[in-house]
């Protein structure tokens, strides 16, 4: 299957890596000293499931100089989708899957908006992984898997295509009846991140302190309140079974936007809590949590932006 990466960062580095091990025609997307390194050693992903080197993986900056690919994945931070949707619109044929693999709940919406609807699938990943140094993915933990599925639900010919590639590739994955509420599940506790960041806490520590627990437990039945207000299909029982998971994961784990915003990065604020908060004023709902972290994250967001030219 002949494969474009959009965005060779931690994401798209792995599970492109893993594609194109297993023998697929992989184009990986990437820029600056990262795609100089790329093209002089390879790709390189060290992995808690075993190390892999792409030798003379086929990189490029520009989405424009593949033609027809059959599944574009669409890897880059989800503020990012808006730069490159009109790229690929250009180079897709008509049976091609986009599957967007971005946190938060717009990234299909944000590609349908440009693309043709009937392309573009739900999807999702988990993993933990970075660009540790140029040309280097760092798979550090979580068992990476890729949820996928149509928009309107039910398994389908490219479903079945989508669940045959990643099972050649030894990619976990699941194939998803109801792709919009897995998306929603992964939103709701991925934007704990925020909290997280806030008040400089890893998982261990917020869960453990009875404050700042019950700010976590507020937070994720805001967004449940939302979702339920969207019509999305999920059970109430979900936000008991997603703090039990919250009380499982390692002490010190964190996850990527929590780092973003220590690191002085631009984060994706704006599609996890900040979406939080408009779709909350769109439904009426009152999401008080939310919104302080938001709120509290904002500034930050804005100067770094604006420090990096990005605003
Ligand atoms: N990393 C993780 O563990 C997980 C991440 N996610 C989600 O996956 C998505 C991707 O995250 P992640 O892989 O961490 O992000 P990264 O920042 O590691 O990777 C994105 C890469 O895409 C590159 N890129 C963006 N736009 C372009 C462009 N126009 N041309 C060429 N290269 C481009 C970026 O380059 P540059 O830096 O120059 O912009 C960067 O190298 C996010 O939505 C994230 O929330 C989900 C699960 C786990
Ligand atoms: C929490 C985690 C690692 C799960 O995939 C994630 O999505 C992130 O860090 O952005």
């Amino acid at each position: 299957m002949k494969i474009l990466v959009v965005g060779t960062g931690g994401v798209g580095g792995y599970f492109g890596a893993r594609l194109a091990q297993a023998g697929n025609d992989v184009t990986f997307i990437a820029r600056g000293n990262h795609l100089e390194a790329i093209r002089e050693n390879g790709l390189l992903v060290k992995s808690i499931n075993g190390d892999v080197c792409i030798k003379n993986a086929h990189a490029v900056d520009a989405i424009s100089d593949i033609k027809h690919p059959d599944l574009v994945l669409t890897a880059v931070k989800a503020w990012q989708i808006k730069e490159i949707r009109e790229e690929i619109a250009q180079v897709i044929h008509d049976e091609s899957i986009v599957l967007p693999l971005q946190n938060g709940v717009l990234a299909a919406k944000e590609l349908a908006e440009v693309i043709p609807a009937k392309n573009v699938m739900g999807g999702l990943c988990r993993i933990f992984s970075m660009i540790e140094a140029p040309g280097v993915i760092n798979h550090v933990g979580y068992k990476p898997e890729i949820v996928f599925g149509e928009p309107a639900g039910s398994s389908s010919v490219r479903t079945q295509k989508l669940s045959r590639l990643f099972e050649q590739a030894n990619i976990s994955y699941k194939s998803s009846n109801d792709i919009e509420a897995d998306v929603w599940k992964k939103f709701i506790f991925i934007c704990t991140s925020a909290l997280l960041a806030v008040t400089k806490t890893t998982y261990g520590e917020l869960r453990e302190l009875k404050e700042t627990r019950s700010m976590m437990i507020g937070l994720l039945n805001e967004i449940y309140a939302v979702s339920q207000k969207a019509g999305v299909n999920i059970k109430a029982e979900f936000i008991d079974k997603t703090i039990a998971v919250i009380d499982s994961v390692a002490y010190d784990s964190t996850s990527s936007l929590t780092r973003d915003v220590w690191e002085g990065k631009p984060s994706e604020i704006e599609y996890q809590n900040g979406t939080v908060v408009k779709l909350a004023e769109e439904y009426g709902v009152e999401v008080p949590v939310n919104r302080f972290v938001y709120h509290v994250i904002l500034p930050m967001e804005l100067k770094t932006r604006s420090l990096k030219g990005n605003a």
